[in-house]
């Protein structure tokens, strides 16, 4: 059974009721966010495949430097685009920390204005643009060292109860 851990990343449990519980809007501060479960693919520390993404706060947003590297090979040299898209989808995660709130993507739309290149470091921002009611409107930038703007992306994060993951674990077949 997974192990949850809590802000300050000591385990606190086995339920999904601990794991709700780490969500709990979180207080401004420099500090790493912590990881949304152990086996996350985009911040996962235990997942080998994963891409182990760390996470700060950033003002009202959430800030991450990240590498891609020739586990995420799409073509010579160059990340493949769904690689972009997990970290992307995840960096938007961990805006739930503000939030406050537990919130699924609905979509998530990316601009790749240049190739993510491998072994190359990046700086990936998020913010909520908006909220209405249930949906959280939300944008993203990766940029190079040089701050050249390679990806820009927007998603729909539905905020949604903890019985969306108790239904989804009775209907896995695992
Ligand atoms: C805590 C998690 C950590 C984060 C980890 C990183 C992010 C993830 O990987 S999450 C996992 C991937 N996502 C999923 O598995 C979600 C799968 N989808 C679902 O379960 C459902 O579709 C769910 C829960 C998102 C929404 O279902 P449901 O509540 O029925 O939504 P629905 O009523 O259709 O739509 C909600 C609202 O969004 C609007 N909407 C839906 N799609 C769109 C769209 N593409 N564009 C604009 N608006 C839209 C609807 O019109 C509706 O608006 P309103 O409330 O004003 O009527």
């Amino acid at each position: 059974m997974d192990t949850f851990r809590d802000k300050a990343g000591e385990p606190i449990g086995t339920d999904i009721d601990n794991w709700v519980a780490s969500f709990t809007r979180m207080e401004s501060g420099s500090s790493e966010l912590p990881p949304h479960h152990p086996n996350c693919l985009g911040c996962g520390p235990e997942n080998p495949n994963g891409h182990f993404l760390s996470v700060r706060r950033d003002g009202d947003g959430v800030v991450a430097h990240h590498q891609f590297d020739q586990r995420h090979v799409g073509a010579p040299g160059i990340a493949h685009g769904g690689a972009v898209a997990t970290v992307i989808d995840d960096l938007f995660g961990f805006l739930l920390y503000s939030v406050g709130e537990l919130a699924v993507t609905r979509r998530l739309e990316l601009d790749y204005l240049a190739p993510a290149l491998l072994d190359t470091p990046y700086i990936l921002r998020a913010a909520v643009r908006s909220r209405d009611g249930r949906k959280l409107d939300l944008k993203s930038t990766m940029e190079d060292a040089e701050g050249r703007t390679v990806i820009t992306a927007t998603a729909l994060f539905i905020v949604v109860e903890v019985e969306h993951f108790l239904q989804s674990q009775r209907n896995s077949r695992t």
